[in-house]
């Protein structure tokens, strides 16, 4: 965020920017944060977008959370071979996470309240900055559960791995990984410091394996938010499931009890798939082609002969010529709960810009995440229906993949990520 925002959102000259800290708008001030002064100097901003999520609870935030506008997601390769080390770490990471959710600093002493001989506990480019609906959400992948931390009875039957999709073009170093965070929040400073401030707590422990940052979520987690729209131009999102499904979530979103392994029950699993797009072809494709392949039209976000975003889709619908309005090789039509033995995904993607390829081209496209109580059901259906016959396929690639067990909600102070599996 830029010096002139930074100023808008709070509502101070340049020198109030200056010494205000992490805290200014949080709860619990810690050394180096502003003074009582200066959090009262600050003009009120947006609830929506200032705003701490609580950390702890049943689930992790960040799933039903309705989608913040940034992301910075994470996948790391964890390089300690010592169960102990691994269980401190979530611990560590647990503390900090719960601190900066709330708009605090990493740790205690902050980025300039510890000793000048010592690298500081927190890297400082939060300094300022509100919680901005930060969330923190980790998963655990496959490879976690392999003989290095003696967790391979503990692997849930969901985390079996995904099949191999026609036209898919995974490259290795961009997919997997031991575990990931994903960090959303509304200011993508918040989020990245978030991110960063975990890695540096994890220097010696895990290592970076990739990373990617989004902008502008593709998709509503809440009734309340407007459907926003992909690269593609097209409103993302509509048919989702949402905070509000309350039954939908309990069969689609959560892991239950009997569900297989204990320790995931009230998390979920979290599936991530690079998807480049072939922008440049896109923008020569004409509108009628565009709507054919989405099956939904591009300014109202209707689908093919129906009047508004929300109607429910009748694919009987046949034109003047006979042919169905939505064509058989149509997004929607292969992704439909009825096309997929009622699955159900609670899609939660981001744009990426990832800057131009050197051949002129965008490097651009939807890192697109989903969560469900079971891939094996959920995602591999749909994405094997749509890697078979979907339209849309001749603008995409999938360039990486991942897929987590996200375990349930951190309940207190005393609990900490992934107790449950680590913990006998
Ligand atoms: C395997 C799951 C899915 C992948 C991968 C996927 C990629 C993808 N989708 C869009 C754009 C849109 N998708 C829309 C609907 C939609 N997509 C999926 C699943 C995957 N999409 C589902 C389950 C649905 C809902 C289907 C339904 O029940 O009607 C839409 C329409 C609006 C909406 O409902 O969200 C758009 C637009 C892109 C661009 C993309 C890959 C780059
Ligand atoms: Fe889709």
């Amino acid at each position: 965020m830029g010096e002139i925002s930074r100023r808008k959102l709070f509502g101070i000259g340049a020198a109030g920017v200056a010494a205000a800290g992490a805290g200014a708008l949080a709860v619990g001030a810690t050394a180096g944060e502003p003074t009582a002064e200066l959090v009262a100097n600050a003009a009120p901003v947006s609830a929506a977008t200032s705003d701490a999520v609580p950390f702890y609870g049943v689930h992790q935030a960040g799933i039903v959370t309705p989608a913040q506008d940034r992301l910075h997601f994470v996948a790391f390769d964890v390089t300690t071979t010592k169960r102990e080390e691994l269980a401190d770490l979530l611990q560590e990471w647990t503390a900090a996470a719960a601190r900066m959710t709330q708009g605090r600093e990493a740790g205690a002493f902050g980025a300039v309240g510890g000793a000048p001989e010592a690298p500081p506990d927190d890297t400082g480019e939060a300094l300022g900055l509100p919680a901005s609906g930060l969330t923190l959400t980790i998963g655990f992948g496959p490879t976690l559960f392999d003989d290095r931390f003696g967790l391979a009875a503990k692997k849930p039957a969901g985390l079996a791995g995904l099949p191999r999709f026609p036209g898919e073009a995974l490259l290795p170093e961009i997919s997997g990984g031991d575990l990931c965070i994903q960090a959303c929040a509304h200011d993508p400073q918040v989020a990245v410091h978030a991110i960063r401030n975990l890695a540096r707590i994890g220097f010696g422990r895990v290592s970076v394996r990739y990373s990617q940052l989004g902008f502008g979520r593709t998709s509503s987690t809440s009734r309340a938010q407007a459907t926003p729209r992909n690269l593609m131009g097209f409103k993302d999102g509509t048919a989702n499931l949402k905070l509000e499904d309350t039954a939908m979530l309990r069969d689609h979103l959560w892991v239950a009890d009997g569900d297989g392994a204990d320790w995931l029950t009230g998390g979920s699993y979290l599936v991530t798939r690079k998807i480049r797009m072939h922008i440049e072809t896109w923008d020569r494709t004409s509108l009628t082609e565009q709507e054919a392949i989405f099956g939904r039209n591009k300014g109202e976000g209707a689908a093919l002969g129906h009047q508004k975003e929300f109607d429910e889709i009748d694919f009987t619908r046949k034109g003047p010529d006979g042919m169905a309005l939505i064509a058989d090789d149509a997004h929607v039509r292969l992704a439909h709960p009825s096309n997929n033995k009622g699955a159900r995904l609670l899609r939660r993607g981001y744009n990426f810009v990832d800057g131009s390829d050197g051949l002129g081209r965008l490097d651009a496209g939807l890192f697109f995440m989903a969560y469900q109580r079971d891939p094996r059901t959920q995602f591999v259906p749909v994405q094997m229906a749509l890697a078979r016959q979907d339209s849309l396929n001749e603008y995409i690639k999938h360039v990486s993949s991942g897929l987590f067990a996200v375990p349930p909600g951190v309940r207190d102070a005393g609990d900490y990520w992934g107790r449950a599996l680590l913990e006998p």
